[in-house]
């Protein structure tokens, strides 16, 4: 990164309803864009939220297919529009299992185009006490490769909600050169309200990277509930823009000298002395 970014997270109420996602997306990006960001971030289930498998199978797009789906289209048409990056979510993907979708962040590029993919790796299998049963697995294949992309000159980690508890991933985006880490999520009430800045502050001092967090929030089909609270955490563990109640934008810039000062007044990253960064030195 050598210029400043400015970067917009963006927080959900998604339901069941596509269209009805896909419009109120679109005004949040709008708004993220008239506030000058140039890389805006789509929480996980943005498209879709709560629905049953089926129709979450039927929604599911073939992302190299040669005419864009519904969900493909809006971010195209929403990233030429405005001339911004959009990294998307957590989407339905279609997999090679017919039963099943990838959880998807496609990273769709201002010329409209779907340049990078991430499937989010570790599937929510969990009973977290508030009374749901999640079994991600049951409907999501999970992905198996860690992503890095440059989007206007910054190096981009990706992940996707759940993923936010493995550590290791994040040490392989670091040595991948990632300087921001993007955390789209869809974070339980339940989790999310003793886990969620934790995690994130933890991961952005860790990894001394700017972390950009888009959430969920409030009440979705089937009774569930998300914590919200997109923010976006520094490389020193600051959280310098945090979303309130409700759907909205959250703004801040990277600051490439910042981050260089981080690490160079810190080095923790090479001091490592377990893993591959380390064997590398
Ligand atoms: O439930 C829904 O419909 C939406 N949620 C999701 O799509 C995903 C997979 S089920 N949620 C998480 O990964 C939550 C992780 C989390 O909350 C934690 O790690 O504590």
């Amino acid at each position: 990164m050598r210029e400043p970014v400015v970067v917009a997270a963006v927080q959900m109420n998604s339901q069941a309803d596509l269209a009805e996602n896909l419009g109120r997306a679109e005004r949040l990006v709008a708004e993220a864009a008239a506030r000058g960001a140039q890389i805006v971030v789509l929480p996980e289930n943005f498209a879709f939220m709560g629905g049953d498998d089926d129709e979450r199978l039927r929604v599911a797009e073939d992302l190299d297919a040669h005419e864009g789906g519904r969900i493909r289209s809006f971010l195209a048409e929403n990233a030429t529009k405005h001339g911004l990056w959009i990294l998307a979510g957590g989407l339905p993907e279609r997999s090679p299992d017919p039963k099943r979708v990838h959880n998807t962040c496609a990273v769709v590029a201002p010329s409209g185009e779907i340049v990078a993919r991430y499937r989010k790796i570790h599937m929510f299998d969990v009973e977290v006490g508030d009374g749901q049963r999640y079994r991600e697995s049951a409907s999501c294949m999970p992905g198996e490769q860690p992503v890095v992309v440059e989007a206007r000159g910054a190096r981009i980690g990706l992940s996707i909600c759940y993923d936010l508890r493995f550590p290791e991933l994040y040490r392989e985006l670091v040595s991948r050169g990632a300087e921001a880490l993007i955390v789209p999520a869809a974070f339980t009430l339940a989790t999310g309200k003793d886990h969620w800045h934790v995690l994130l502050r933890a991961r952005a001092i860790e990894s001394q990277c700017y972390v950009i967090a888009a959430a969920q929030w409030g009440i979705h089909p089937k009774g569930r509930r998300t914590y919200g609270k997109s923010c976006i955490v520094d490389p020193w563990g600051e959280v310098v823009a945090q979303a309130s109640e409700g759907e909205g934008v959250v703004v801040a810039t990277l600051d490439p000298r910042y981050l260089e000062q981080v690490r160079a007044s810190l080095p923790s990253l090479q001091h490592q002395r377990i893993g591959a960064a380390s064997r590398k030195a």
